[in-house]
């Protein structure tokens, strides 16, 4: 009984003489050996405290095999320690957020936060290692940035399992609340820098439209809204019925009648991206793939005017005549805008339903065109553009929307007159807009009223016209006795 004592004061003198040795060596090593040397020494010392030591760290660095895109867990962990370290942490940095109008906070460098997750404690640190070397003069980033987290070795499993997850789930969900929308073109006549792997180019997606604003049928609106607002919130759905979470919306109508207004408003519903693919500048097949892979989730991926991107009319039946000619200059024209692409029907419908495309999830694919019957039915059949969309001349209701919005009117004796008109003549909602808007400060209500009802009854009168011409064509067509054709009596009419 008496040697445990002993043994004890032994032992400690022994573990003392230890580590004071081992600091003896370490201060002659520091002062003396050469850097390799040092290096080794600290390496195997780190190695035996981790081996010892009770805590656990992990890592999450800002870049890991691809340089030139920031690890998603390290943005997660961004946007989750901004929120949460900013209430704690002491030296903090500010950037601009969402809209431009507030700061966003987040800790500073090697600032040490504490979180607690379930009872455990876990210290977070924001750290860099400064690299001696540029690997490649165009690699901006010579510090490599990571995220550092503590926790002790009994936590192991919940730490690394379930508060990582909440972690993740967190971050993501402040980086979409707090994240400025893009706007992305594949702009053509750009030549990227060699190292620059991405095709596209962004800008801050600013546009004010929004379903409130738009001139459309109530029910019609009602039922759009309802279609987008469903599609965004059936990620079980899609994943249970095993279908790619993406949907194919085809808008068409006449120009004016806000198709691509519509996309602005779907984008601010549901606060997505939205990447205006313009196809011509696509070189091929494989570029569009490339461009495809490259989108993010939560995003619109648009395609105005399709029937003018490429030769993608299809088969269409054949015609006799001057509509046949008419064909062959319109292909001809299309192929002349299309200058060298290569892009082909079948590219582009892998690229709305090949395996690609499944990629990210969460994305809305949106063609416009004027002339919906010019498109191959490949191109537009249901499971590729799920909900086709007919936006047509103003009615109305489109009309008292626009007259809210632009005026401020809900109600007006002029009113009456104006649904009157425009039961008898087509006016689309761009032509309507424009003759509400006031031209000068002192232009009032009532007179942007009549702007548009001196343009409704001008129309009318235009549409009057030609019928008359139609009809007289039809006319002496008959007292002639000849036969005239359908195409025939439309010439004779427009001359
Ligand atoms: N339904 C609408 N509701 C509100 N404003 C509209 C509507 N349609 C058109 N406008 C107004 O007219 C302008 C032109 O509309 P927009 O560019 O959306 O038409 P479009 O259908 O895309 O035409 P195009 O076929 O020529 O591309 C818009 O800036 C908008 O102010
Ligand atoms: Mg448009």
């Amino acid at each position: 009984m008496e040697m445990v004592p002993s043994t004890m004061t032994e032992m400690w003198t022994t573990m003392g003489s230890t580590i004071a040795s081992f600091m003896f060596i370490w201060a002659i090593i520091r002062q003396y050996c050469p850097y390799e040397l040092r290096r080794y020494f600290e390496k195997y010392t780190h190695t035996i405290m981790t081996y010892f030591s009770p805590y656990v760290k992990i890592s999450i660095h800002e870049f890991t095999g691809d340089r030139l895109k920031r690890s998603e867990a390290y943005v997660a962990v961004e946007a989750y320690l901004s929120v949460n370290s900013s209430k704690t942490a002491k030296r903090l940095k500010a950037e601009m957020g969402k809209d431009s109008n507030n700061l966003v906070l987040s800790m500073d460098e090697y600032e040490k936060v504490t979180d607690e997750f379930r009872g455990a404690k876990v210290w977070w640190v924001a750290s860099k290692v400064v690299s001696a070397t540029r690997p490649m003069a165009y690699y901006p980033e010579q510090e490599k940035r990571f995220y550092r987290l503590t926790f002790h070795n009994r936590y192991r499993e919940m730490i690394t399992g379930a508060y990582l997850e909440h972690v993740v789930k967190e971050g993501k969900e402040i980086k979409v609340r707090n994240r400025q929308r893009k706007l992305y073109t594949n702009s053509p006549g750009y030549k990227w820098p060699s190292y620059k792997q991405t095709m596209w180019s962004h800008i801050v997606f600013e546009h004010p439209a929004t379903f409130g604003t738009m001139a459309l049928e109530p029910d019609k609106k009602k039922e759009i809204i309802e279609d987008l607002v469903t599609f965004s919130e059936s990620k079980e759905f899609y994943a249970r019925i095993g279908k790619a979470w993406k949907r194919g919306y085809l808008l068409y109508g006449p120009p004016g009648t806000g198709k691509s207004t519509m996309i602005a408003a779907m984008a601010n519903l549901l606060n997505y991206d939205v990447y205006d693919l313009e196809l011509t500048a696509v070189k091929d097949n494989t570029e569009l793939r490339k461009l495809l892979i490259e989108t993010t989730s939560k995003s619109i991926i648009v395609i105005e005017d399709i029937d003018c991107s490429l030769d993608l009319t299809g088969q269409r039946k054949k015609k006799g005549g001057k509509a046949m000619a008419d064909d062959e200059k319109e292909r001809k024209e299309v192929k002349e805008e299309s200058g060298n692409s290569k892009v082909t029907l079948s590219g582009l419908l892998n690229f709305i339903d090949g395996l690609w495309s499944a990629c990210g999830g969460e994305r809305l694919i949106v063609f416009t065109t004027n002339y919906v019957e010019k498109l191959d039915p490949a191109l537009i059949r249901r499971g590729r553009m799920d909900k086709h969309i007919e936006l047509s001349y103003c009615g109305f209701e489109g009309f008292k929307v626009l007259a809210k919005n632009y005026l401020n009117l809900e109600t007006h004796p002029l009113f009456d007159a104006i649904d009157g008109l425009m039961k008898e003549v087509k006016i689309t909602p761009a032509d309507v807009a424009e003759n509400l808007m006031p031209k000068s400060p002192l232009d009032d209500a009532e007179k942007c009223l009549w702007s548009l009802i001196q343009a409704l009854e001008e129309a009318k009168e235009e549409a009057e016209a030609e019928a008359a011409a139609a009809k007289k064509v039809v006319e002496q067509s008959q007292d002639g006795g000849g036969v005239c054709s359908e195409n025939c009596l439309a010439e004779k009419a427009s001359e």
